[in-house]
């Protein structure tokens, strides 16, 4: 498979080498720059820059690349991206978080979400720790598991660093190197009951991404990780 690169820092870099390990080839290395020649890439893998994110997508829906996004911090335009994929008839996936454990545990966050949902006498909370180059917080897998539990909460939202009535609040601590660890805690006067997952390096990151690149490159349509996944 011919790998377009759009982003060239700690995830391209590791992307690059384990796609070169499954016997793929990097034909084209787009960073801080919109050379938009896809080199006849067969897809597209973004991890870029939140503000870099919507452009990097279009490019490459508009010359008809599927394209496989990590980058986190511009969700707002997420509908855009849809529409834009559905208008050219592309390809697109977009995870906050693409290693497989990660989407295992958001599966377990929903399941004990869907448990805790009556049990008024536990207070939800989450805490995601990241390395200090960090520029969005809170990270994108955190507020991907905040809606997991909204769905089954009477919580109506989530905060970021404080404390409100009837919202989850999300801290985000960043600390040297940390790849990523998210935290759930469920919080009684009696007890707590605690999941956690805990990245060691980045290499599962980018192998689901090069997993979901593999999956997307002859379809069409707008996809997530659980339909690369098959996780019901
Ligand atoms: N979804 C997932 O599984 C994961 C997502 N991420 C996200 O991926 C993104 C990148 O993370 P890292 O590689 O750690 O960051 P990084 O800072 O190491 O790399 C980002 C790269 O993008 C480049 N860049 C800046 N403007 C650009 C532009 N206009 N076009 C293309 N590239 C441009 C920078 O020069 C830099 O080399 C972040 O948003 C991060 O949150 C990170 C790990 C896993
Ligand atoms: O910036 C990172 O490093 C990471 N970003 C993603 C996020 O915002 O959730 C995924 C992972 O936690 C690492």
């Amino acid at each position: 498979m011919k790998i377009a690169l759009l982003g060239y820092g700690r995830m391209g870099k590791t992307i690059e080498k384990l796609a070169t390990e499954r016997g793929h080839t990097v034909v084209k290395t787009i960073d801080q720059n919109d050379d938009y020649d896809f080199n006849e890439a067969d897809v597209a893998i973004d991890f870029s820059v939140p503000d870099a994110a919507v452009n990097n997508i279009s490019a490459c829906l508009k010359a008809g690349v599927p394209v496989v996004s990590g980058t986190t911090g511009w969700l707002a335009k997420y509908e855009d991206m849809v529409s834009l994929c559905k208008k050219n008839n592309g390809a697109f996936i977009y995870a906050s978080n693409f290693s497989v454990g990660v989407n295992i545990f958001f599966e377990l966050n929903k399941q004990l979400a869907k448990m805790m949902q009556h049990l008024k006498d536990y207070n939800v909370s989450m805490t995601e720790v990241h390395h200090i180059h960090k520029l969005d917080a809170p990270s994108g897998t955190a507020i991907t598991l905040a809606e997991g539990i909204l769905d089954h909460s009477h919580n109506t939202d989530w905060v970021l660093d404080k404390e409100e009535t009837d919202k989850i609040t999300i801290k985000a601590e960043r600390e040297g190197e940390v790849p990523g660890t998210h935290t759930i805690k469920y919080e009684s006067q009696v007890d707590e009951i605690t999941i956690e997952h805990k990245a060691h390096n980045r290499n599962g990151f980018a192998l689901g991404a090069i997993i979901a690149a593999e999956w997307l490159r002859d379809k069409t349509g707008v996809y997530s990780m659980k339909d690369v996944l098959n996780l019901s």
